[in-house]
């Protein structure tokens, strides 16, 4: 699904670069559960931002499903990221004027779907994450992990076969964490690729291979060497 060559990318603050992903070569198949991991600094938004397509400042080569993003202009790397992939944040990025259900139905505003299409599509995933009673809702009125499922609910409502995470339970307990971890590995489990960032230890085993970025560079990775380490109960 993914295949990035060499990927560079690096900031410039005055006269100074600074490199914050070197060479980066990863290949990630259909149907992976990927934990990107490392140390605070080790550019690990800066590659999920790249593998979002939100990012263009980069170098090297990405293919997405044998496409190349490389080649693309703007205009065709958003719509081939708004068609295929979805995004998670940390931090929810729900709007705070809409309800519950128009948050959800908001990437279908930007697709050319019938009415009829897009409200029986809402109602089908405020079911699915069983907030059916929270749409009416701003997210104000919920508490974080019910925010995360919105987001979660929004990023994967037009069917997305990449999702993308960047730490979706850092503002959460425990047990909302958990919570999120295990729809994760459902949506995992129905054939939606993943790939997410996480400080945490626990949510690196609900997927099924782990990277470890160091000062930019892919310093180890489990695939080919661990077995999908699965989830302890
Ligand atoms: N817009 C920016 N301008 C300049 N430098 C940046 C910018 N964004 C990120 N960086 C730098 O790039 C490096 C990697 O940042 P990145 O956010 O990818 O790291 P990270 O591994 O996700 O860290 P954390 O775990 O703390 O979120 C850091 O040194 C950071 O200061």
């Amino acid at each position: 699904m993914i295949e990035l060559n060499k990927i560079e990318r690096s900031y410039r603050t005055g006269h100074t670069e600074t490199w914050v992903l070197r060479h980066v070569n990863l290949t990630i198949k259909p149907g992976e559960f990927v934990t990107i991991m490392g140390p605070s600094g080790a550019g690990k938004s800066s590659l999920l931002n790249v593998l979002a397509m939100l990012d263009d400042q980069w170098k090297g080569e990405f293919f997405f499903d044998g496409e190349p993003v490389h080649r693309m202009n703007r205009k065709q790397r958003a719509e081939l990221a708004r068609r295929r992939t979805g995004m998670v944040f940390q931090s929810y990025h729900l709007l705070d004027d809409l309800s519950v259900a128009e948050n959800i139905d908001l990437p279908l505003s930007y697709k050319d779907i019938p009415r009829a299409e897009r409200q029986a599509l809402v109602a089908d995933t405020l079911d699915k994450f069983q907030i059916v009673g929270k749409k009416d809702l701003f997210p104000s009125q919920l508490s974080g992990g019910q925010q995360q499922l919105v987001g979660i609910a929004r990023a994967v409502i037009h069917k997305p076969s990449l999702l993308l995470a960047d730490e979706p339970t850092g503002n959460l307990h425990s047990g909302q964490a958990r919570e999120i971890m295990e729809l994760f590995k459902k949506l995992n489990e129905e054939g939606t690729t993943i790939i997410q960032v996480t400080h945490s230890e626990e949510n690196a085993k609900f997927g099924s291979r782990i990277i470890e970025l160091r000062d930019g560079w892919l310093y180890s990775d489990t695939a080919g060497i661990a077995q999908p380490v699965g989830v302890q109960s």
